[in-house]
Formats: structure tokens, sequence, C-alpha cells
């Protein structure tokens, strides 16, 4: 059975979806199978891997609402290892949408647990939002990932999303974990940093690993290059940071877990 995993902060511009291409990709460059889930409506996930989300035949909306079945809606990339189940635009109606439908909160995780034995991992990138596609995403899951940039709001930001994990783990999700922290533009701003990192770890005592990467210009440019920068620039700061993320994330589910 694969792991699941969210990407979350609510907040915009953090490194979500940075942090989803670059970490699938260095982590199924290393041999595992890797299905990447794209929910945010923005779809710079499914970009990110050079496919275009007006291409697909299904979607993840597809899925949610039309109740496709989610192994109609896999695709291939062109990378070693990823599978992308891909975002649409009609996915910012579906937060809506969603409200009428019979277990609104819980139509991912159902879609996924039919998909889990085909993976190693399936990362879901979440919008920044805290509706119903997050919802849904939280429930899915087994863990999250939480990409933060150290900014002057950001520990307003961490005990919001903190909250709001706590009341999934309360109320859809039990066994919820949060895995770790991504400092993911990291530009020197250690006494924040420390403080930041230690908000999410007093909620969730002991378990959380910290990850830092750089602020880093190859990196900014990720957008313009439709793919995982291990693929642009494999010898990169940036790249190098995304590898040694993979190897621990890596290290800590199979080795010592
Ligand atoms: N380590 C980094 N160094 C420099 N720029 C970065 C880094 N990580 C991300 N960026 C840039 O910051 C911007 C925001 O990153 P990203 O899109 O990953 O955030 P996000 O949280 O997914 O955004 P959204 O909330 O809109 O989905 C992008 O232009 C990205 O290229």
């Amino acid at each position: 059975m694969g792991k699941v995993i969210a990407i979350f902060n609510q907040k915009g511009g953090v490194g979500k979806t940075t942090t989803n291409v670059n970490l699938s990709a260095c982590i199924a460059s290393k041999g595992k199978k890797v299905c990447v889930i794209d929910i945010d409506p923005q779809g710079n996930t499914t970009s990110g891997f050079g496919i275009d989300k007006a291409s697909l035949e299904y979607n993840i909306y597809d899925v949610m609402i039309e109740d496709t079945d989610i192994k109609e809606a896999i695709v291939k990339t062109e990378f070693e290892n990823i599978d992308l189940i891909g975002s649409s635009n009609a996915l910012a109606g579906a937060e809506i949408e969603l409200v009428a439908i019979k277990d609104r909160e819980t139509k991912l995780k159902k879609a996924i647990n039919s998909i889990r034995n085909q993976y190693d991992y399936i990362f879901v990138d979440c919008p920044p939002s805290l509706g119903l596609l997050t919802i849904n995403s939280l429930s899915a899951v087994d863990s999250v990932l939480i990409p933060i940039q150290c900014e002057y709001y950001a520990l307003e930001g961490v005990s919001q999303l903190m909250n709001t994990i706590q009341l999934v783990k309360k109320s859809l999700n039990p066994d919820l974990e949060v895995q770790g922290v991504v400092l993911s533009m990291f530009d020197g701003r250690t006494n924040l940093s420390i403080q930041v990192v230690d908000e999410v770890k007093n909620h969730f005592k002991g378990k959380v690993y910290t990850t830092i990467i750089p602020r880093n210009v190859r990196l900014a440019e990720a957008p313009s290059h439709g793919q995982p920068i291990i693929y642009y620039d494999r010898k990169s700061k940036g790249a190098e940071a995304y590898w040694d993320l993979a190897e621990e994330f890596i290290y800590l589910e199979e080795d010592v877990i």
C-alpha cells in the first residue's frame, strides 16, 4: 500500500507546487513509483510536469464531481516513474458543487484508496484555501508536508493551519500526521524560522522533521521550464536541496519507521 501525502499550506505562494513537483521527481528518480494529484485549480503542478490541463481527457474534477473512475484520469508523464492526475479550471467551482454532494468531504479519499496499491507514494498538491478541496485532501492522506515561507506573517498562518489540521484529525481523519516542514525559500531569517518550526513542533511533539530549501534563482524560473529542476539543472543548489529532501524523506519512511 502506498503512502499518501498532502503538500498543504492555506497561504498562497509559499512553495507547495515547487515542493510537490521537485520532491516527487527526486523520489521517483530513486526508483519509487509516484502518482501526483493536482487538486489546485491553478494547475501549476500539472504544467510543472509539462502537461496542458486543457488537453486532459479526464481530470481530478471529473473524478470528484462526475464520479469518473480515478484510474481513467491517470496519465503517464514523460518523467520516469511519475504518473499524474491533473487539474482543471472547473475545480474552482467544485468548492461550491461539493456542498450539495453526499460524502462531500471524502470523495477524494474513496478514489485514492482504489489506486493506493499501484504506487509507493501519492502526493496531493492542495489549493491555497481552506475549502472543501483542501478538506478532501486532508481527509484522504496519511500525512501532511508543510511548505512555509518565513516572512513576517508566517507565524499567524502557521497557527491557522495547525488549527485546521487538528480539526480534521478530530472529525474526519484521526490518524492524520504532520510529517515535516519545508522552509521552502529560505533566505537566512534564522530566528523567525526557528519560531515557525517550534510552533509546528509544539503541536505535534517530536515527530516533525525540518528541511531547508534555499531561495534559488534556478527554482524561481521553474514555471517557465515545465519540468522538475533535476531535468533542467541537475547540479544546481536548488536541485541538490530537493535531492537531500527526497533522501531524508525516503530514509524516514522506509529505514527508520
Ligand atoms: N526555493 C525557491 N527559490 C526561489 N523561488 C522559489 C523557490 N520555491 C518556489 N519559488 C517560486 O515562488 C513562487 C511560488 O511558489 P509555488 O508556486 O511553488 O507556491 P505555491 O504555494 O504552490 O503557490 P499557490 O499557493 O499559488 O499554489 C513561484 O514563482 C516559484 O517559482
